[in-house]
């Protein structure tokens, strides 16, 4: 029984098989959704366009989009329910998928080894059986078990049914604001954060931070940047010469596992604010792909043996137009009169997600692999990022 009316909304527009996203940003308690009216498939051309935006892993590929001028859009407030905790689900990884995935990981680190990348990022996909497939029930499990991830649901009959709980940004402008991070390295949570990381994760995230930032120098612009310095006050910015602050590498917790993050922040000047060369600069980042990217994405293309789809793919609000009064301060009346709007992006990347196919649960999980990799425990951190999304299920 789907008892409130917000997801009973979600619930009738997915029986009707027409196009929905439903979602909860990690910083808001504010769950939205976006319920297109008629089954027509729009895209994204060049993220020039205002809606939700979907997008897949090879860029090759269709981007969709749901217009928020085509869609109804219903919010409702997050309350926590009683959904989450462990599930009854019994994990059993065949082994034929053990085998597949060690006999892959050791093919990347011997290409590795023989000079063709750095670093790729090897994934599988995995197809679960649940007694309960119904995407409204999913979706209101993994805000209960996930409140700092990004949470969605989106549907399109002409598309599919995608779920997930990600840790993840890809992108977010506000204004002339863009922030981002890279997001690598993985251990199990144990109860703890303040963790020893071994050489082998802080190199595989270092790889992402200074792709991040390499890229973001060439496609925003000439720039200079200062590690560590995100705690300290902002430099003023000359136009021609743009400052990218860095924090420092810090552990982040992301369910029952811990990452390591760096943050990347910067101010846009006007006449860079075009969406595309940025995407086009940082997806897929060596996060979910490689580095060099290319090489990175041709191996795995060529060697994962299924399509990933969405998967490492990237999704959320896309020049979202925000208008906020300026100054609630009262005896400043004058300054009320005027309202600020913005444009604004939320952009996240498609991880610890699941696509529903044929009342099949399929689960899609992967992990970064440097020389220094152990196939083994590449194995393992797959098995322990599956069970993000098999926590929900029953
Ligand atoms: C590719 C995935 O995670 C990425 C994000 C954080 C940590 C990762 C890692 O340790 O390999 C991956 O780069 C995934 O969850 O499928």
């Amino acid at each position: 029984m789907l008892s409130d009316y917000f997801f009973e909304q979600l619930q009738v527009q997915f029986d009707h098989q027409l196009p929905f996203v439903a979602f909860k940003k990690p910083d808001t308690t504010v769950i939205k959704g976006l319920l297109q009216e008629d089954d027509q498939l729009h895209y994204s051309l060049d993220f020039t366009e205002s809606g939700f935006v979907f997008a897949p892993f090879d860029s090759e590929n269709d981007t969709f989009l749901l217009p928020f001028e085509n869609a109804s859009i219903i919010t409702h407030d997050f309350v926590k329910g009683n959904s989450n905790g462990p599930s009854n689900h019994i994990d059993h990884s065949k082994n034929e998928q053990k085998e597949f995935h060690i006999d892959l990981v050791q093919k990347g680190i011997e290409a590795i080894n023989q000079g063709s990348f750095k670093k790729v990022v090897l994934s599988r996909c995995e197809a679960v059986e649940t007694s309960d497939t119904n995407p409204i029930n999913l979706f209101k499990r993994l805000l209960d078990t996930y409140p700092t991830a990004f949470v969605y649901c989106w549907y399109h009959p002409k598309v599919g049914l995608w779920l997930g709980a990600t840790p993840e940004t890809l992108l977010s402008i506000r204004g002339n604001r863009l922030k981002t991070m890279a997001l690598a390295g993985t251990q199990a949570f144990e109860g703890a954060t303040d963790v020893v990381w071994k050489e082998k994760e802080r190199e595989e995230q270092q790889i992402v931070t200074d792709f991040i930032i390499e890229n973001l120098r060439e496609s925003v612009g000439r720039s200079q940047y200062s590690v560590g310095s995100l705690q300290s006050s902002v430099a003023s910015v000359h136009s021609s010469d743009l400052k990218i602050e860095v924090s420092e590498q810090h552990t982040v917790r992301a369910g029952n596992l811990l990452h390591l993050k760096t943050d990347i922040e910067l101010q846009l000047t006007s006449g860079t604010k075009a969406l595309k060369p940025i995407l086009d600069a940082l997806h897929p980042t060596p996060a979910v792909c490689g580095f060099p990217k290319h090489r990175a994405k041709n191996f795995i293309i060529e060697h994962e043996g299924y399509p990933r789809e969405f998967y490492a793919g990237f999704l959320g609000e896309l020049n979202l137009k925000e208008s906020r009064t300026r100054n609630t301060n009262r005896r400043n009346v004058e300054n009320n009169a005027y309202g600020v709007s913005k444009t604004v992006s939320n952009l996240y990347v498609n991880l610890r997600c699941m696509q529903i196919k044929n009342d099949t649960v399929q689960i899609y999980v992967g992990g970064g692999i440097t020389k220094d990799s152990d196939a083994e425990l590449e194995w393992e951190e797959t098995v322990h990022k599956s069970q993000i999304i098999k926590r929900v299920l029953i």
